[in-house]
């Protein structure tokens, strides 16, 4: 999917939410246990009743190793009833790869060509011969952790380096690589706080920003700082989302709460 057709889908949507597909068999309804595929068949309950009111899609990729081979085959079944069904919807795999050259050309195959995603995450430390081979596709989008919402971000990705912070390193140095027109980068709902600063850096990308929701990230705060002409924001909730309600009714409960965030995207968007 190119930008632009993400963009067009945030205006006709009026919505910029991504919602996370983080399934933990401890906690969806149990009455799903009983089914063949219990992964697949929630995501598919939460997708077919969310989709008019995401732009994106984020199943993180640990949710699903974490099973093994059944995970992975429910990770393969996820994203093709996505592209299926619904392929105007922009693909996350959230994977956080990254190595040398030749291993990370495997990966970007992987997530890019055998699963179809639109876009995977990648971490920046291993440098520029590590993140081009994801570069290299052709409307596919690399998403570079920049400033993370956990509590370590604080051990390395803040600290001063040469008289300037490390996210502000990565992402000037990200900008010099080959293909970086394919770049969007990773900014912690909860270091809203940083978005003007990382703005100057990098007006026009694409930023995915998780941690609305379970992590205390603020909609409004993010989309005062981080917002540009075209929107330029993916707000990612997951828990807050999927796991509203543990009963039977998790997947109306669900458009419940995705409601919500839209609403408040229009109202933002309207202004
Ligand atoms: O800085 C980051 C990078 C990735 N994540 C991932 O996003 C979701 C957040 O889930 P919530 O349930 O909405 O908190 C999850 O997959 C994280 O691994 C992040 O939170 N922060």
């Amino acid at each position: 999917m190119t930008t632009n057709q993400l963009i067009s889908e945030i205006k006709k949507k009026q919505s910029f939410l991504c919602i996370g597909l983080d399934v933990d068999l401890n906690k969806i309804p149990q009455h799903l246990l009983k089914e063949e595929d219990p992964i697949f068949a929630f995501n598919k309950a939460i997708i077919d009743a969310t989709h008019h009111l995401c732009v994106a899609y984020k199943p993180n990729t640990a949710f699903y190793e974490a099973y093994g081979l059944k995970g992975w085959k429910a990770l393969e079944k996820t994203i093709r009833y996505i592209n299926k069904n619904h392929p105007e919807i922009f693909t996350i795999a959230d994977a956080k790869r990254g190595d040398i050259g030749n291993t990370s050309t495997m990966y970007a195959k992987a997530f890019f060509e055998d699963l179809a995603f639109d876009s995977v995450t990648v971490a920046p430390y291993m440098g520029k011969d590590s993140v081009e081979p994801f570069l290299a596709f052709e409307d596919k989008h690399t998403i570079l952790l920049a400033l993370t919402s956990n509590e370590g971000a604080f051990d390395f990705q803040t600290k001063t380096v040469d008289g300037k912070e490390l996210y502000k390193q990565v992402l000037e140095t990200s900008k010099t690589w080959k293909n970086s027109k394919n770049l969007m980068y990773v900014v912690g709902a909860t270091k809203a706080e940083y978005l003007a600063d990382i703005r100057n850096i990098i007006p026009d990308s694409f930023l995915l920003v998780p941690g609305v929701g379970a992590q205390g990230g603020n909609l409004q705060e993010v989309c005062k700082y981080g917002m540009n002409a075209q929107v330029g924001l993916l707000i990612n909730s997951s828990r807050g989302i999927i796991y509203a309600s543990k009963n039977e009714d998790f997947a109306q409960v669900a458009v419940t709460k995705a409601l919500e965030l839209q609403r408040e995207m229009q109202v933002i968007l309207s202004k």
